[in-house]
Parts: C-alpha cells; sequence; structure tokens
C-alpha cells in the first residue's frame, strides 16, 4: 500500500531538514564568537596562570619524613646495632642507611607516588644476607612518630620484611634533567655516625634539574644555633646538651632550622649565614676522612685566604648545615680523587640550605653545581661554598692552589 509521500516529496524534506539544521549551526558559532570578543572566558577556558609552586607539602613531608628516619638512627646507634656489609665504594653499609632509606622511601611513595627517587642504597646484598634483613626489620618494623597524625601522613608503618626491601629498592632511578627526582642520602657520613661523630639524614627535591626543596636532620649537632665550634672535636659545643636539628629549605622562602623532635614538627626559626667583614676571619669547614677531604689542599686555600683559625673537621652535610647557620663560614671539598664524581644525594639538600642562607654553592670552577645529570654531579668538580660575596675570592684561591 502506498503511504501518500512521493519519493521526491521524502527527498526534499530532508534536504529541508538538514539545510536548516546547518542555517542554526552557523548562527550559533557566529553569535559564539562574537560574545568572545567582549567576554573571551565566555569561549575560552579561564587562563591558567603558573604562580611560582611554594613547595609546602614537599616541605613538610621531607621534614617529617627525615625527622622520622632520623629517630631510628637514633635507635640504632644506641642498640649498638653497627652489623655492616661492604659496598663497591668501601664505605661501610649499615642497618641504619638501609632502614632509613626504607621509611623515607615509604613517605615519598605515599605521598607523591609519581615522583622518581635516586637514593644511595640498593637492596641486593641484603637479600643474601638473610640474618642482616631480618636484624633491620626488627628495628624498622616499630619506628613511628610519636603524634599518630604524623606518623599515618608518612603511611604508617612498613607491611613486611619482603616489603621493605622493595621499598629500598624504589631509589635507583636514573635522575635527569626532567621531571620530579627525590635525592635521598639515608645516612651521610655513615663513618662519622659511627664514630658517635656528625652524620646527616638528607633529602632533596630536584624538579627539572634545579634544586627545589632541601630537609636535612643532624642528630648530633646542638640545637643551639649559636653554639661554639670546638676546632679539635669538630663539633659545636652548647652550653646545653640539647642536641638533634632539623634544617630544610625551599627555593626563593630561605632556610629555617628547628629541634629534631619525635612527634610533631617543632616550631621553626629562619636561619642565615654570619655577616663576615674580612675573609681572613673567617672559620672554614672540611671533611674529617682524609679519603674524601684534601686536607692539604684546603689548608693551603685557606693560607692564600689569609685565614689562621684552625679548620673545623665535620663528617656529613652537617658541614652545608653548620655554614648555612653561622657556625662557621666556609666549605671545602677540593678532590681528593682525580675520577671521583660527587652524588647529587651527598649535596641536594646543603647546596639548597646554603644558597637560602645567603650563600653560593660551587665546584672548584666557579660553576654552580648541575643536578640535571644523572644520579652524580657528572659536570663538576669538589664543591667550595662561602658567604655570597666572598665566593669568586675563595674560587680564586682554589684555582691557584690547584693550578687550574
Ligand atoms: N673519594 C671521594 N671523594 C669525595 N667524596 C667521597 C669519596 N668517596 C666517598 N665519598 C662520599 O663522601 C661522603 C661523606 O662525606 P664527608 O666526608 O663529607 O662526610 C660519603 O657519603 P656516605 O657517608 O653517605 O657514604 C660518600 O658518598
Ligand atoms: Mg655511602
Ligand atoms: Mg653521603
Ligand atoms: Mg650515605
Amino acid at each position: 500500500m502506498s503511504t501518500g509521500i512521493s519519493p521526491l516529496a521524502r527527498v526534499l524534506s530532508r534536504f529541508l531538514l538538514f539545510s536548516t539544521l546547518i542555517l542554526a549551526l552557523s548562527v550559533v558559532f557566529k553569535a559564539r564568537s562574537r560574545l568572545s570578543l567582549l567576554y573571551p572566558s565566555f569561549i575560552t577556558p579561564p587562563p591558567t596562570y603558573h604562580t611560582t609552586m611554594s613547595y609546602t607539602q614537599e616541605r613538610y613531608i621531607a621534614e617529617l619524613a627525615v625527622q622520622r628516619a632520623s629517630i631510628l638512627t637514633q635507635k640504632v646507634f644506641f642498640e649498638k646495632a653497627k652489623g655492616t656489609v661492604s659496598k663497591d665504594d668501601k664505605s661501610p653499609v649499615t642497618i641504619g642507611d638501609f632502614g632509613a632509606q626504607a621509611l623515607i622511601i615509604q613517605a615519598i611513595r605515599k605521598n607523591f607516588p609519581n615522583d622518581d627517587i635516586v637514593a644511595e642504597e640498593e637492596a641486593s646484598s641484603l637479600r643474601e644476607d638473610k640474618a642482616l634483613s631480618a636484624e633491620i626489620w626488627r628495628l624498622v618494623k616499630d619506628i613511628k612518630l610519636d603524634d599518630a597524625e604524623s606518623d599515618n601522613i608518612l603511611g604508617g608503618p612498613l607491611a613486611s620484611e619482603e616489603s621493605m626491601l622493595d621499598i629500598i629498592d624504589e631509589g635507583k632511578s636514573a635522575g635527569g634533567a626532567k621531571g620530579r627526582v627525590w635525592a635521598l642520602d639515608p645516612i651521610d657520613g655513615t663513618k662519622g655516625f659511627l664514630r658517635g661523630g656528625q652524620y646527616a639524614v638528607c633529602l632533596g627535591l630536584i624538579v627539572d634539574g634545579d634544586v627545589k626543596v632541601g630537609a636535612i636532620g643532624t642528630p648530633n649537632l646542638p640545637v643551639d644555633d649559636a653554639a661554639t665550634i670546638d676546632a679539635s672535636t669538630g663539633a659545636q659545643q652548647a652550653d646545653s646538651s640539647a642536641n638533634g636539628v632539623l634544617f630544610s629549605a625551599v627555593l626563593g622562602e630561605g632556610a629555617t632550622s628547628r629541634p629534631l623532635a619525635t612527634g610533631a614538627l617543632a616550631a621553626a626559626k629562619p636561619i642565615s649565614m654570619r655577616p663576615v667583614a674580612d675573609i681572613a676571619h673567617s672559620v672554614f669547614c672540611e671533611g674529617v676522612e682524609a679519603g674524601h677531604s684534601a686536607q692539604g689542599d684546603n689548608a693551603a686555600v685557606a693560607e692564600r685566604l689569609g685565614i689562621t683559625a684552625p679548620s673545623v673537621r665535620l663528617d656529613s652535610q652537617a658541614k652545608y648545615c653548620s655554614i648555612a647557620r653561622g657556625a662557621g663560614d666556609i666549605y671545602l671539598r677540593l678532590p681528593v680523587k682525580k675520577d671521583y664524581q660527587e652524588k647529587i644525594w651527598d649535596h641536594a639538600a646543603g647546596d639548597l640550605i646554603v644558597r637560602e642562607a645567603g650563600g653560593q654553592v660551587t665546584d672548584i670552577y666557579g660553576n654552580r653545581l648541575d643536578f640535571s645529570k644523572g644520579r652524580t654531579l657528572a659536570a663538576n668538580k669538589g664543591v667550595v661554598a662561602a658567604p655570597a660575596a666572598f665566593q669568586d675570592q675563595v674560587i680564586d684561591a682554589v684555582k691557584v692552589v690547584l693550578k687550574l
């Protein structure tokens, strides 16, 4: 049966419908583009403004994580659980190094799961040494901050011995010039730690090759920023016996120190390098270990600068922290071995803390440390840190002594 509509009428009506649709669409587009001249936001999404990131959360997590790991290192020291294994670079690796690395990586993973991590230690030797692994787990499993909320923020206790080993191995990133990379030295100055001297728990955040955040725990430095330095023991001497400091910095926002606490963070105060009128009256820091510290060359540089005060010898990034709060003025780390490449975890946090406290940090040629080259500072040799106004003068002396 016929419907009464001819095929021609059907084609015509479809054509009409189609052209009405096209017309309607063009009217809408015209109106939108006109409107967008007056109210761009009507069409275009509002522009996103890239303000300077404050890294508040990163600083907070770094400080808390370093604080919790420092509690472990102290526990390990006081229990005298000094089991060590040998590593390729012959530096002792202790229970504290592995345990602190696991605790800090867990905190980073919990809060910033997509970030890369470059950490000093790896778990392969532990997987072969079941007794050492079990001993580390015994000490790590109960470590927590007194403040439950803060501890929760870090992810609470680790789940198991096996997951602890896996977490330790999450610090194997290659680093480089792109993205967010945490540089972690769970115990810097392991030899100082074993001697009961200075050591530091160090964590830095590098974004696109630039250090943005640094946090360092120094459990054996006096809380008092103004404590005097005893050159013979290489440590600051405080009137009170309160030890344990947490330093931190964010690029462009200054450096602070606060007492290392066992729960929530203690109150922080700003720190800065002390004013130096004449470089000859300054004090310089250097490493204790002759294998890392060219003490003869350092002394020759000091002599050229007219410095007569004896050097202060400290292990670890406690040297950066000390000059950043005015306990000493210059840090000299001239190369001992020609081919040695400094590791990024030995410098990232300290470099930023000193610069934010009014200092300058360069290599022996006067070039800024370049954290974009991977796991090492492949583009630099040695380290020289000094009050910014005197950096050139110190570098000139270094160049003469090292015949650069
Ligand atoms: N030949 C060398 N030159 C410079 N630094 C070296 C070195 N051999 C090892 N180191 C590094 O020196 C760090 C200690 O520095 P300092 O002597 O200032 O305390 C060690 O960190 P760890 O103790 O974390 O292994 C290690 O990475
Ligand atoms: Mg080491
Ligand atoms: Mg180190
Ligand atoms: Mg270390």
